[in-house]
């Protein structure tokens, strides 16, 4: 009984400034706004489903220097703190953001509006990967299948509807794209394609490494390119969410690594 309403909690989505969001997510909103940025925070951000886990294990590998073996030390959601995200009583995103040391790469899918505020104050970098809004409906309708905690998509004609409207968690694909665009020439952004970096890899990670501040030689680029591929990181139980339990991630409805595809 416990556990069905925790999990009838979790499926809740809640508006914030007209975003839905999770509940817990809303809940803990005070930190969230409140959160303390640093000058040096590197923030990935990504509306859902655009490649998120992808550019995490790009820029983890860069920053390792292309050490494969570091790279495994967590799962990738436990090396980039999610700064929204929260689910008592595990640690709060915010929190596990607290305790980790400088230089901190962080994890976000906000919409400009409602990032807190001092990451704009702190002038902080943002890698910002945009997909195309078919592959991104596409990918989200399988995710809400296959996630336990969110609500059921309903049919794809159902969904088309729901996700056109921005009736999903994060909100409008369209906005969410569009405020991060609006933005890229005043702050220190990096805005990338999820289709460039399914086109030419190695021509976008460079252009991160770049951005990081950081120079690695050829051999280096070719192996995060190589262990950065889809096969490979559908392989990883490290990025593959494999480590989720089925009552929150079913795999059998619907893998996490899906098919990593850009339509023609
Ligand atoms: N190395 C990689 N190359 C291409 N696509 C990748 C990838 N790693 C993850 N993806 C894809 O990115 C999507 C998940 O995005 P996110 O990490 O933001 O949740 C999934 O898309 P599909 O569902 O289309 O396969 C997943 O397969
Ligand atoms: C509210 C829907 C949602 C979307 C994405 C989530 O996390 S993650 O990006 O897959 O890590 C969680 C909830």
């Amino acid at each position: 009984m416990a556990l069905t309403t925790e999990l009838g909690r979790q499926l809740q989505l809640r508006e914030v400034g007209g975003i839905l969001l999770q509940a817990a997510t809303v809940d803990n909103w005070s930190e969230i706004q409140h959160f303390e940025a640093k000058p040096d925070d590197l923030l990935i951000c990504t509306y859902p489903k655009s490649g998120t886990t992808w550019i995490q294990e790009i820029v983890d590998m860069i920053e390792q220097n292309g050490d494969v073996a570091k790279c495994q030390r967590a799962i990738i959601q436990h090396r980039h703190p999610f700064i929204e995200w929260a689910r008592p009583p595990q640690p709060s995103g915010v929190e596990k953001a607290n305790t980790m040391p400088s230089p901190r790469t962080l994890r976000t899918h906000l919409p400009t509006q409602l990032l807190p505020p001092s990451f704009w104050e702190n002038n902080c970098k943002f890698l910002y990967v945009a997909r195309n809004a078919k592959d991104c409906m596409v990918s989200y309708y399988h995710f809400q299948r296959m996630n336990q905690v969110l609500p059921d998509p309903g049919t794809w004609e159902e969904y088309f509807e729901t996700f056109i409207s921005g009736k999903v968690g994060w909100g409008s694909w369209f906005d969410h794209v569009k405020g991060w665009w609006e933005i890229k020439d005043r702050y220190q952004v990096l805005f990338l394609f999820y289709e460039d970096m399914k086109r030419d890899p190695k021509c976008e990670i460079q252009k991160v490494v770049q951005f990081m501040g950081k120079s690695l030689d050829e051999t280096v680029l070719d192996e995060i390119v190589q262990e950065t591929s889809f096969e490979k990181m559908k392989e990883n139980p490290m990025t593959n969410r494999s480590t989720v339990p089925k009552f929150i991630l079913d795999q059998s409805i619907s893998p996490f690594m899906r098919k990593g595809e850009d339509s023609p």
